[in-house]
């Protein structure tokens, strides 16, 4: 079923998600850990959250990122886009690759945040929607 065919036949509220792949000079990203009480609670997460009314995605990428691990985003590519179907809901997410921004990030909201090598991803440790993220950046052939 395509993803339009999915959204119309589902029903389901559609959020959207604008999310950073932070990538430093070393090949590695920045992750935090999804807080306790939210959705996949403990899960790894690229830092971000959900779009809202008279935001574009990049919009909301900028915000979350200053919120959420207190960094001012240069430079974002969209990487990729794509619906996922949860039980409940379906989102789409806007994934940006950010190799340029201003600050150390940190979990600004108390969440734990960590560098991770790209080639050590664990798609088992993200929401199940990520897998095909982390598929793409772990077959990527880096410098
Ligand atoms: N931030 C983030 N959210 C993700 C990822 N993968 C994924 O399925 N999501 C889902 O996207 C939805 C929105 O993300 P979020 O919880 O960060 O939203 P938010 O920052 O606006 O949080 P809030 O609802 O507590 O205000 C959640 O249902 C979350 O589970 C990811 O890699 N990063
Ligand atoms: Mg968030």
């Amino acid at each position: 079923m395509t993803a339009l065919t999915q959204k119309a036949v589902s029903k389901k509220p559609l959020i959207k998600v604008a999310v950073g792949i932070i990538r430093n000079e070393f090949q590695q990203i920045f992750l935090t850990r999804r807080l306790e009480g939210k959705d996949f609670a403990q899960s790894w997460e690229f830092p971000g959250g959900k779009v809202e009314a008279n935001e574009s995605p990049e919009q909301a990428l900028r915000r979350e990122l200053e919120e959420e691990i207190g960094i001012m985003v240069i430079k974002a590519e969209l990487y990729e886009r794509f619906q996922f179907e949860y039980p409940k809901k379906v989102i789409e997410l806007s994934f940006y690759l950010i190799e340029e921004w201003l600050n150390q990030p940190f979990g600004r909201e108390g969440q734990d945040g960590f560098w991770i090598e790209q080639h050590a991803l664990d798609s088992g440790q993200f929401p199940p929607a990520n897998k095909k993220i982390i598929e793409r950046l772990l077959s990527e052939k880096l410098d």
